[in-house]
């Protein structure tokens, strides 16, 4: 494969795909990755670290990956020139490679670039952002049992108001679609039209059953025991409101799930409880009754705020992981759930638990488990000794406080 400015690494082989749709993953895949603006500088290169003594320690030589590093972001900038923020080297990169994994990458507000990681999830089709959000042992928490949290969340990640069809206001565009919406649509409810700008909501069947499934093939093989659809349906009845509908209905026709207690909630014939609750009690309800719920599948922009409110409950979003995820395709591409966090950017100093933790989903999904366990488990210990970063430091009481690559080294030392 030949890129315009991607260095190949002289050895390693593209991960493949078998006729049973599975990922074939050489002994040595080469693995793409984004360095990522902010903090990316500090974790990438600690996350690294780590995979490779977890692969090496696991596997003694016999496995080893051969990273590539691709670009996205300022350093694409720097690369690329012209203003260059996501080149088609990039996304060729992924798609010929299958899997990699990315630092955060920056998104001004209120104007200039689009967010470049939605970009990716988009031109990627990367349908599924899937966040597993579980409590590691000693890890301070803001909520009195925060081993009771224990949830994958499947946030659909191509729609929404979160794909960003937006006009702002005093603009033609807008003019144009709310003459469309008041002389057309009859709309009455635009309280202040001649100064609101205008955001669209697509919601499609086939977006939400495709996620919908994901999350429920996701319950029926790690043997979870609910699917909770977050929405907020009551208020947007056709996006939110079908997203529930159809997230029941395909839990019928697909799995042959039938209602219990008079419905809407149903149950697989495995026993898997298919539920709905609206956005605003859920989020009440992770702090209040967190042990009711397990794989929640819900819509983009519910999904960004549940997993930073869920990642708090377990110690932050300086250890919460992520991957976004088509499963037809293969593609996944890895990522944390924080972003650039620039206050703290080049000084060695945040937790690179989010990213490593990223890296270990991705050891899961290139089915090499003991190296994903190996890097689990040094954490695990280097948390529960009080060695750590600022973030955990700061609400420990006798913590010893350690740089971010210190903090890998340890989880490196301690790994077994
Ligand atoms: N997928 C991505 O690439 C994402 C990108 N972004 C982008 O990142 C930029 C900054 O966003 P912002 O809203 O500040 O959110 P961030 O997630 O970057 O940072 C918010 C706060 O979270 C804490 N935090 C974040 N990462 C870590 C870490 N690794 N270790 C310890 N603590 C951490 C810090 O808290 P404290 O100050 O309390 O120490 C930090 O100030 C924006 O441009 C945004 O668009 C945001 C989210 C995801
Ligand atoms: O793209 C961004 O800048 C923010 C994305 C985000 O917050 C997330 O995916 O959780
Ligand atoms: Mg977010």
């Amino acid at each position: 494969m030949k890129f315009e400015k991607i260095t190949v690494p002289e050895t390693g082989n593209a991960i493949g795909v078998k006729a049973d749709g599975t990922l074939d993953v050489p002994d040595h895949p080469v693995i793409p990755f984004i360095e990522g603006d902010g903090i990316g500088t500090d974790i990438s290169p600690v996350m690294k670290k780590v995979v490779d003594a977890a692969v090496e320690k696991a596997y003694g030589g016999k496995k080893k990956i051969s990273w590539m590093e691709i670009y996205a972001g300022e350093k694409s900038v720097a690369h690329y020139g012209d203003n260059t923020w996501l080149p088609d080297d990039t996304l060729e990169a992924i798609k010929a490679y299958r899997v990699a994994i990315k630092g955060p990458l920056t998104t001004p507000v209120g104007g200039g670039i689009r967010s470049l990681n939605v970009a990716l999830r988009q031109l990627l089709d990367l349908y599924a952002c899937v966040r597993p959000v579980r409590y590691y042992k000693g890890t301070p928490s803001p909520v009195r049992q925060p081993e009771l949290t224990d949830m994958v969340i499947f946030r659909e990640n191509t729609e929404d108001i979160y794909a960003g069809i937006e006009y702002q206001n005093g603009t033609p565009e807008v003019e144009k679609v709310k003459k469309f919406l008041i002389e057309e649509m009859k709309a009455t409810n635009i309280r202040f039209p001649d100064t609101a700008s205008i955001g669209i909501k697509p919601v499609s069947e086939e977006g939400t059953k495709r996620l919908v499934r994901s999350a429920i093939e996701y319950a029926l093989e790690h043997g979870r025991k609910s699917v909770t659809l977050v929405h907020k349906g009551n208020i947007m009845k056709y996006t939110e409101g079908s997203f529930k509908n159809w997230g029941y209905e395909l839990a019928k026709e697909e799995y042959g799930a039938k209602e219990i207690d008079g419905g809407p909630w149903c149950e697989l014939p495995s026993g898997v409880v298919i539920k709905d609750v609206i956005a605003d009690a859920f989020l009440q309800q992770i702090l209040t009754r967190p042990a009711e719920y397990d794989v929640i599948a819900t819509l983009n922009l519910n999904g960004d705020y549940i997993s930073d409110a869920l990642a708090a409950c377990v110690g932050g979003i300086g250890i919460a992981p992520g991957a976004n995820i088509n499963y037809q395709s293969g593609f996944a591409l890895f990522e944390a759930t924080h972003g650039t966090a620039p206050k703290y950017a080049g000084q060695d100093k945040v937790n690179p638990g989010s990213l490593i933790l990223s890296a270990v989903m991705m050891l899961d999904h290139l089915g090499w488990p003991e190296a994903a366990r190996l890097i689990e488990n040094g954490m695990e210990t280097a948390i529960s000794n009080k060695e750590v970063t600022y973030d955990f430091e700061r609400q420990m009481d006798g913590a010893k406080l350690l740089k971010c690559s210190e903090f890998g080294s340890k989880i490196i030392e301690y790994m077994k």
